[in-house]
């Protein structure tokens, strides 16, 4: 079950060199991008470095009278042309960034549909969607600028170092002593800004958990006076998200100021040590002038350096958390056309369903919820499944849909393994109406042909008719195109289940399970129903699972289930003879006398 307040905090951080890998996979696809982007800020910082030469050159022409139209243009052309190709460079960076995002959270979205139900319950769906939202967002500053002003800065600091070294050696050593120093220093602070950012991260997930839950309940939320308890829960996470954020600040604030630091007391070194050698003669006084100005040409590399670490410890918390869900696993790939029914195709009539001695438990740990489950449905007709509320009569219909399956023994759809079905397949072949018959936001009509895109107009008016919903169709204003709401929050829970049923119909499934489909009906549409799940029945295996036996004791057989286990099967009127617990839950709700 979902806790709304637990993210996956049991979640192993990567390491740094599956964090690169991960960073490498998202970048791979846009090298060329980068490379092109990582050119035009060489070739802007080029420019950047030339202005200095050109000026120079227009003052010496100046001085000396000479003409200065042709390098003034020359100026002009440089200054232009550096801006413009720093411009496409960054927005060429800029769209880079943008579709590794819209890469990422395109493979997590496909992958969120396919995971396996039991993992999909490992997360709170508002901790998913925080992480295709907010962690893919993080990716854009590490995946471009941060490689670019990497390789920019690194160039730009060989290079000076190079020209350094060629001025003074020693003074090169006192200046990277420092730096080394200095930075080393700040490395340490790197691991806390990549904490910090994850902690963040994790409470604005704990935000979406928050609010998915309160406004997913948003009735009982209202009915039970919880709105300022709810309210501070949402708040709190913010307030977590906020703690991390401002604790990341002060890190990267503190790593920030370490480049220019590292530049200033390199200054002073280089003034002390410099200032000796020159008064001492081994170098002229030219030289350390030069070695200064150098010194400070050096505060933008480092700079540069600094912010691409920066960027890369937030990214690399994100990455770690969109791994997280990249490691869940999924189902193997089901085409959507293999989900859909095979309209047109061959139908082989009613599928068969077998337990034989299935056993099973939702997780290593916890009791088991079947117990050498074993009875057979040999086709057409409808099989009922009865029993006291946790017997396991909804986790029989969970097996036939293979979102679990089995700890021991098996199940069988047509006399195969659905282990060795193609997921698809078995799936299209089953029409299944799950307990609490939800309706999805969107129109009625959308959701009718939910489970059946390609069904015709007449068979809608036909499934519209049966259902009884016509009469529904007729009174909302726009009809089929009116939209029902949030979870079908516009229309009546008796609605809701009979546009689940109509869906599950239209899909003319070789398999329909139904559970509790119509508990939530009045006596006059439960007939009617019943009607329809009787006609369907002549040519489709029905599965029900029901609570009021008064929709069953026609059924074909029934199966009655106690704490996991199969107690007796046969119909109705066999079952009150052979079986106290269906004798007395027949006495109780169908007013019966108990044998
Ligand atoms: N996803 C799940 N994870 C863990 N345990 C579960 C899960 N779903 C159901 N259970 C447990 O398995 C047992 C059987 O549940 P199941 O829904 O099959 O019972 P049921 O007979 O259909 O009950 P009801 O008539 O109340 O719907 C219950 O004890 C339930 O708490």
């Amino acid at each position: 079950m979902n806790t709304a307040s637990a993210p996956m905090t049991d979640e192993p951080s990567l390491s740094a060199r599956e964090t690169i890998k991960a960073l490498g996979a998202y970048v791979r696809p846009h090298r060329w991008a980068v490379a092109l982007g990582l050119l035009c800020a060489l070739v802007g910082a080029a420019g950047g470095l030339l202005q200095p030469l050109a000026t120079k050159a227009l003052v010496d022409r100046l001085a000396s009278g000479e003409t200065i139209a042709g390098i003034l243009i020359a100026l002009t052309v440089l200054v232009v042309l550096g801006t413009a190709v720093e411009a496409f460079g960054a927005y060429v960076l800029e769209r880079t960034a943008e579709s590794v995002v819209l890469a990422a959270r395109r493979t997590l979205v496909g992958r969120l549909l396919r995971l396996r139900i039991s993992e999909w319950e490992r997360i709170p769906p508002g901790d998913l969607m925080s992480r295709v939202t907010s962690d893919t967002t993080l990716l854009r500053a590490v995946s471009t600028h941060a490689v670019v002003s990497a390789a920019t800065g690194a160039v730009a600091f060989v290079a000076a170092v190079v020209v350094m070294a060629f001025l003074d050696v020693v003074l090169l050593g006192v200046t990277l002593g420092v730096i080394v120093l200095v930075g080393g220093a700040a490395a340490l602070v790197m691991p806390q800004i990549a904490r910090a950012t994850e902690r963040s991260q994790e409470a604005v997930g704990e935000i979406s958990v928050g609010l998915e839950r309160s406004l997913g309940a948003f009735r009982t939320v209202k009915a039970s006076g919880a709105e300022e308890r709810e309210t501070a829960r949402v708040e709190a996470a913010a307030r977590r998200a906020w703690r991390h954020g401002v604790k990341s600040a002060k890190w990267e604030a503190v790593a920030g100021s370490a480049d220019e630091l590292a530049v200033q007391l390199a200054f002073l070194a280089v003034l002390a040590v410099g200032g000796a050698r020159v008064a001492s003669g081994e170098i002229p006084v030219s030289t350390l002038i030069a070695f200064l100005l150098y010194l400070f040409y050096l505060i933008e590399p480092v700079s540069k350096l600094v912010d691409a670490v920066t960027s890369y410890q937030e990214g690399a918390a994100a990455i770690s958390r969109i791994a997280a869900v990249e490691r869940l696993s999924t189902e193997s790939p089901a085409r959507q056309a293999d989900a859909l029914p095979r309209q047109g195709t061959a139908a082989p009539g009613p599928a068969s369903v077998r337990f034989e001695d299935v056993s099973f438990r939702y997780r290593p740990g916890l009791p088991y919820t079947h117990q050498q489950v074993s009875f057979e449905v040999p086709g057409a007709g409808m099989t009922a499944f009865v029993g006291p509320s946790g017997a396991g009569k909804s986790t029989v219909f969970a097996l036939i849909e293979r979102f679990y399956e089995a700890t021991g023994g098996r199940v069988l759809v047509d006399g195969e393994d659905v282990r060795d079905w193609c997921l698809g397949e078995l799936r299209s072949a089953i029409g299944y109406v799950e307990q609490d018959a939800p309706v999805l936001a969107g129109t009625l009509r959308e959701n009718l042909v939910f489970a059946a895109p390609g069904a015709t107009d007449d068979a809608l008016r036909d499934v519209l008719a049966r259902t009884k919903l016509d009469t529904l169709v007729e009174r909302l204003p726009h009809g089929l195109d009116t939209p029902v709401g949030h979870r079908g929050s516009k229309l009546s829970g008796g609605e809701r289940q009979r546009i689940a049923i109509a869906r599950a119909v239209l899909r003319k499934p070789r398999l329909l399970l139904l559970d509790e489909a119509t508990s939530q009906l009045d006596a006059v549409n439960e007939l009617a129903l019943r009607d329809v799940i009787a006609d369907v029945a002549r040519e489709t295996t029905v599965l029900v699972v029901a609570h009021r036996l008064s929709t069953v004791t026609g059924a074909d057989r029934i199966v009655v289930m106690d704490a996991g286990r199969v107690r007796a099967v046969g119909t109705h009127e066999e079952l009150v003879d052979q079986d106290r617990l269906y004798a007395r839950l027949a006495a109780t709700q169908l007013l019966a006398p108990a044998r």
